[in-house]
């Protein structure tokens, strides 16, 4: 169990992580997301005894990084942003020097550095010099250092970042694999990095935390009430008493449409409802052909973007990407856009 403590970093005048407190429960992957600058390496850092806190404290298993660092270090296995790999030595041998400086002992450094590059998967590439292994398989040899001593904790900064598609997801599948044995914290600043890969996230901005929780939970709790955009064959006054007696519409506002003969509205539902077929029915009733309807639903991407923006445009209900699988047939028989 990872606590940190209304943690405050400050360079100088300039407050980099500002009262932030979270907590990562043993065998999680907990994600740390934020924008650039937003203050992860910072955390990290105090979090892995290299830097320290101004105030607040970090607990690894009740121990504290301050007060016990050499305890805590050994339960913490870290990959900094910019891993320190020594180009000229070959992977075994910086793994073999890596495991020197963590005091593994003499007798078990070989068994030790064997085994982590088995489960990183760098044995293939134990003799070949570093400055000759793409970023991929850097990354890796990273990982495995980090492995050594096999810590509970291991602390990953941007581990995918500057990897091509395929190295990000063998990446994901090694980090998803060490979660069976390892408490896992990976800090990233884009969002798809790490919702796949991990149950918890905490998204932070300024230093600040501005959202915790599940992916499922979060998408769920910040996102609000999808609206509807609809377009009618009518008039804006036959589309609006045929709406008024459509039950859960909350609100209705008008939107521009190019359609000739045509009106469109965003329509806000009441809390929870779901006026789809409500609206499909009454407007046959009425006679007045749907030429389009529309979903728009936050995804959590939106989320994360509206809650790290610095941009007041940003605001809620702004940033808005289309749920297309809801649009519904048009009277010409199309997909709606
Ligand atoms: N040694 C330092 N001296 C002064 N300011 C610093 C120092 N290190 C970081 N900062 C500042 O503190 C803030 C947080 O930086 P930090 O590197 O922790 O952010 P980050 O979220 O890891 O960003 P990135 O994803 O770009 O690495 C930034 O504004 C940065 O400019």
């Amino acid at each position: 169990m990872i606590e940190v403590r209304d943690l405050v970093k400050r360079y100088g005048a300039h407050l980099a992580v500002d009262h932030l407190s979270f907590s990562v429960p043993d065998g999680q992957i907990f994600g740390f997301l934020g924008p650039n600058g937003a203050g992860k390496s910072t955390t990290m850092n105090i979090m892995t005894g290299y830097l320290g806190a101004t105030e607040g404290e970090v607990l690894v298993d009740g121990h504290s990084i301050t007060d016990e660092p050499e305890l805590v270090k050994r339960s913490v296995g870290y990959l900094p942003e910019l891993p320190p790999l020594y180009m000229d030595m070959t992977c075994e041998e910086y793994l073999l020097f890596a495991a020197g400086l963590k005091k593994v002992s003499r007798k078990d450094r070989n068994s030790q550095v064997d085994r982590v590059m088995e489960m990183t998967g760098t044995m293939t590439v134990r003799g070949r010099l570093i400055r000759n292994l793409s970023k991929g398989y850097r990354q890796r040899v990273g990982l495995a250092q980090a492995l050594l001593g096999f810590p509970k904790v291991l602390i990953l900064d941007e581990p995918t970042v500057g990897l091509d598609p395929k190295q990000i997801l063998e990446i994901r599948t090694l980090i998803r694999s060490l979660s069976k044995n390892h408490t896992i914290l990976l800090s990233s600043h884009i969002l798809s990095e790490v919702q796949e890969v991990c149950d918890h996230l905490l998204i932070i901005h300024h230093g600040r935390k501005v959202a915790c929780g599940a992916p499922d939970e979060l998408e769920r709790e910040l996102a609000d009430e999808p609206t509807l955009e609809l377009t009618l064959r009518g008039t804006d006054s036959q589309a609006r008493a045929m709406l008024a007696g459509v039950p859960s519409v909350a609100a209705l506002s008008p939107l521009p449409t190019r359609e000739e003969n045509a009106v469109s509205y965003r329509l806000e539902q009441a809390t929870g409802a779901d006026i789809r077929e409500d609206l499909f029915h009454a407007c046959a009733q009425a006679g007045l052909p749907i030429l389009a309807l529309r979903r728009d639903a936050l995804t959590l991407e939106d989320i994360f973007l509206r809650l790290t923006s610095d941009d007041p445009g940003q605001q809620p209900g702004v940033s808005r990407t289309p749920d297309t699988s809801a649009a519904a047939p048009t009277q010409e028989g199309e997909q709606a856009q």
